[in-house]
């Protein structure tokens, strides 16, 4: 199958663009709206007073916080999942977010780039200005030695050691801290000390006192409150009465609350400091592991694009193709596929898709870009030699001389069942299997991914193509998409993603 432009751009690049309406990806839905409790339903999600797309940016703050920029340790690598047991862990963020992530990951997404997007997504979805994200982080195989993430008893020196240690001074570290809490809320269930029980009511189970009035909308409203003694007056950190509690109280004094009103002066450019601070936290690394390129979203972008047999035997072509239009474009209603010296004319499909990529501001109230989908089947005779296609005079890469057939490789329990089609008559044993399943890790909730080969025994054939078979045993139930890797004495010639159907993509 062919993933556009690579496979793990094209799987997270659906995150960041499909965020609403048609294909959707899961991740958006899962923090619509802002105040979305994605791990309870209904009624019981609604009356929690949790937040999802807030705890995704505490998730990101704690595995942050341990690193020690100058060592080259830590960072966002996903170690905070061995870590909960962790007084300064404390509060339900981090086991609530990995489990709903767990199902995303596999080879080419670790848990430590869904760490990071998540806070992309609470962000950019929330009303923050869009924040570049790049992937390429590492999952640590251990908890982090380094112990210290700042708790509301900490005081104000051993905090800002905490902050200097992963590169943010003491302005850094104010701001940081605002962004943060402009969404979520500090609960009673996990921070009893801050928040005491009167917080708990039949409509906030968990009892969440929040940072500002507006717990589900990235803002700078807790800026605002703060400095003038309003709603939220900062939230809990701020206000209770447990005065060695007040950490953000403390710090927001530290610099005699300059940090806090050069914030308020910057009005709507919060959100771009916002962007700046958090893009710095989740791209603290460890040492060794070298960030890629932001994601660009792509205007022309072909998905599930792949070759297969139909019932009849008869090779196709399909897949759609996705385009991208700004708040200000019109959707295209038709478009030309070029492949083999024919113009295909492509009708939309009528559901779209709306993204916060391409949004536009106008006064207060945002218009979205949208996604417009043109499906697409071809069996004409000679499809499977097209070596490519084009759209708008872009151009994409087929190859059908060897391909794992998607209709009849399936993964069922841990058996794969993998059938490749190899146009000319070359042995089966010129061709490897390669796998990597994401299974259960001892000790956190992020996989970890355990690799495979195995051989191909010839099987019948069809219309011009020579089969080959695999049969490959994964140890273990995997928690998410296997990849499947078709190799011919040794180089890469395609690669399938098999939904063991659990995926949350
Ligand atoms: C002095 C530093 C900080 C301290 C002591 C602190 C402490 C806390 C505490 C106690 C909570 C309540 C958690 C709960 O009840 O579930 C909380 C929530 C939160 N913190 Fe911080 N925090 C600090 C800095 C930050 C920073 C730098 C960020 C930036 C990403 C951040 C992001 C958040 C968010 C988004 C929430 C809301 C979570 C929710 O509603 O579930 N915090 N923080």
């Amino acid at each position: 199958a062919f993933y556009y432009p690579d496979v793990q751009t094209s799987l997270l690049e659906h995150i960041l663009v499909d965020n609403w309406g048609a294909y959707a990806s899961n991740f958006s839905s899962a923090i619509t709206p802002c105040t979305n409790y994605v791990t309870q339903i209904g009624e019981a999600a609604r009356n929690s007073g949790r937040t999802t797309a807030a705890q995704w940016m505490r998730v990101l703050f704690h595995d942050f916080i341990t690193a020690n920029v100058s060592a080259g340790t830590g960072g966002v690598d996903a170690s905070i999942g061995f870590e909960t047991a962790r007084g300064e862990n404390s509060g339900s963020a981090f086991n609530d977010s990995f489990t709903f992530w767990r199902p995303f990951v596999n080879e080419f997404v670790p848990m430590a780039d869904l760490v990071a997007l998540g806070t992309v997504m609470s962000n950019n979805l929330c009303g923050g200005h869009i924040m570049p994200y790049r992937p390429g982080r590492k999952d640590a195989n251990a908890a982090d030695p380094t112990t210290g993430v700042p708790a509301p008893e900490t005081d104000l020196e051993e905090t800002l050691v905490f902050f200097e240690r992963a590169g943010f001074d003491q302005t850094d570290s104010i701001k940081l801290t605002a962004c943060g809490h402009t969404l979520g809320s500090v609960h009673h269930g996990g921070f009893p000390d801050v928040v005491d029980d009167s917080a708990v009511t039949p409509n906030n189970t968990n009892g969440g006192v929040n940072f500002d009035t507006t717990r589900g909308v990235f803002d700078t409203k807790v800026v605002e409150e703060y400095l003038a003694w309003t709603g939220q007056k900062g939230g809990p950190l701020v206000t209770t009465a447990n005065i060695t509690a007040q950490s953000d109280l403390r710090l927001y004094e530290s610099d005699k609350n300059v940090t806090m009103r050069d914030l308020l002066g910057q009005g709507e450019s919060f959100k771009d400091t916002c962007v700046d601070l958090l893009g710095r936290a989740m791209n603290t690394v460890p040492g060794s592991v070298e960030l890629k390129a932001p994601i660009a979203p792509l205007t022309v972008k072909p998905i599930n694009v792949t070759f297969d047999f139909g019932s009849d035997g008869r090779l196709f072509l399909s897949g759609r193709i996705r385009i991208l239009s700004g708040a200000n474009d019109s959707n295209p209603k038709s478009l030309d596929l070029h492949i083999l010296n024919r113009d295909i004319k492509l009708e939309a499909e009528s559901e779209n898709g709306r993204s916060a990529w391409g949004s536009n501001l106008i006064g207060t109230s945002t218009t979205y870009g949208t996604t417009t989908y043109f499906p697409f089947s071809i069996d004409d005779p000679s499809i499977g030699k097209a070596k490519s296609f084009s759209i708008a005079g872009q151009t994409f890469s087929l190859q059908g001389e060897s391909f794992i057939v998607p209709s009849t490789s399936t993964l069922s329990g841990t058996t794969l069942n993998i059938i490749v089609a190899i146009q000319q008559s070359r042995p089966c044993n010129d061709f490897t299997l390669e796998t990597a399943s994401p299974e259960v890790r001892q000790g956190t909730l992020a996989p970890r991914i355990v690799e495979g080969t195995a051989a191909f025994q010839k099987a019948p054939g069809l219309s011009g193509y020579q089969l080959c078979q695999s049969v490959a045993q994964l140890d273990q139930e995997s928690t998410g998409l296997v990849s499947v890797k078709l190799l011919e004495s040794g180089v890469l010639v395609d690669t399938l993603l098999v939904n063991g159907g659990k995926a949350g993509w």
